[in-house]
């Protein structure tokens, strides 16, 4: 049987984080091939990919996807640039999140209030603050994975402001805990951790803290912080309660539905004023999958997944035959995963079969 090669397109620093030899190793055993695209070549000139995955971003790069699927309608792009554009941007992306129509019983979700400020003047005049209440985070509107684009300040009262530089998103600080929900996701695979966040701000702190405090990053702890049980003490994360599956599967569903993207995570607070509602506050392409439990399994069945369904495009496979049916085909029994604790254990199962309307390509002319 003829493999399946997956190309990858990755910066530096994230092909060293996710290409590691425990996914190329157990990727090779099930037949799938990684394989590194040379950015500094065209990609229509290089080797015959069933997938393309990759976060690189900017105009050359998607003129060259484009090219690559005119000529190859076949390949799956994962994902079209056009898609992952929207999280580039903090406002487009939270607003995938209030387009979700999802019906909310016991628990309850959202986004936090929110303002964009493009220039200095805006930020100078009262008018333009009305309604938001402080402590604010000031963030970049722009969220295209730079170092700056992570650059945050906490505000905790009007004064910081003038040091802000537009074009910014203000939104509204919400106590929660001090620990966050990442929810990782990989096509219907969900996967819900708990991370380190920003303490809680009482109302006598705020009465007493001035400026602004800058941080960048808060939750990507090395796995030695991670493990350290000083640090978990303090935080309290063992003890913190995970969010019921339910909500986490149907905002990880509907998101995925609404961006059409299959990579991606993000990030959820509980509001400690409720206690049963949830704020979505983030969400990023392709994230740094290597720090979610057993990756490893979690991409390669993924890769299995699309080269089913590229197979049943095909007619290579007969409708009966499953992937787990067919030794030869080396994938495990499909699975819909969904798990969410506190990061242990490997993937948990429960069938189902993939989405097909959820694989998208690049759009060009001959693309079916
Ligand atoms: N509205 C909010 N209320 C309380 N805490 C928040 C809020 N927004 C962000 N935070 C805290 O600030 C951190 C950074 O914010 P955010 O996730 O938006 O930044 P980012 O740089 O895009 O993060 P990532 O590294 O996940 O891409 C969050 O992980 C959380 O700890
Ligand atoms: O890998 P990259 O450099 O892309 O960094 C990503 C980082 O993964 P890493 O921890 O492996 O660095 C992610 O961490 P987790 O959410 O998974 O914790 C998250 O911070 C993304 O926002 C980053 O993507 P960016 O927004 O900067 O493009
Ligand atoms: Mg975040
Ligand atoms: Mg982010």
């Amino acid at each position: 049987m003829s493999r399946f090669v997956v190309g990858y397109a990755l910066a530096p620093k994230k092909q060293q984080s996710f290409i590691q030899d425990s996914l190329v190793n157990l990727a090779k055993e099930r037949g799938i091939d990684l394989v590194r695209i040379d950015t500094d070549k065209p990609l229509i000139d290089q080797g015959s990919f069933d997938v393309v995955l990759h976060k690189l971003g900017g105009e050359e790069w998607t003129k060259q996807l484009e090219k690559y699927s005119r000529k190859n309608p076949n390949v799956l792009i994962i994902d079209p640039p056009e898609a992952i554009e929207r999280l580039h941007n903090r406002i487009s992306m939270l607003q995938a999140v209030s387009e979700l129509d999802i019906p909310q019983k016991n628990e309850t979700f959202g986004v936090p209030k929110q303002i964009v400020i493009y220039d200095s003047e805006a930020l100078l005049d009262p008018a333009s603050l009305e309604g938001l209440k402080f402590p604010v985070i000031a963030k970049p509107l722009v969220a295209d994975g730079s170092a700056k684009s992570h650059k945050m300040s906490l505000l905790f009262k009007r004064d910081g402001l003038d040091s802000l530089k537009p074009p910014i998103v203000l939104q509204e600080f919400v106590n929660h805990g001090g620990v966050i929900f990442k929810v990782y996701v990989v096509g219907d695979y969900v996967k819900c951790v708990k991370r380190k966040s920003l303490p809680d701000i009482t109302e006598e702190k705020l009465r007493s803290l001035e400026g602004s405090l800058s941080f960048s990053q808060v939750s990507n702890l090395t796995t030695e912080e991670r493990n350290d049980d000083n640090y978990c003490e303090t935080l309290h994360l063992d003890d913190t309660e995970m969010p019921p599956e339910s909500i986490i599967t149907d905002i990880a569903r509907g998101l995925r539905q609404e961006i059409r993207l299959q990579l991606f995570n993000f990030d959820v607070i509980r509001d400690s004023r409720f206690g049963n509602h949830y704020l979505v506050i983030d969400i990023n392409y392709f994230p740094g999958y290597a720090k979610m439990p057993s990756y490893e399994t979690v991409l390669t069945d993924f890769f299995c997944k699309l080269r089913h369904q590229k197979q049943k495009q095909s007619g290579g496979l007969d409708k009966e035959e499953t992937p787990a049916a067919n030794p030869l085909l080396g994938c495990q029994k499909e699975e819909r995963k969904t798990s969410c604790n506190d990061g242990d254990d490997g993937p948990s199962s429960s069938s189902s079969t993939i989405e097909e309307k959820n694989i998208i390509q690049v759009k060009g002319p001959s693309t079916p």
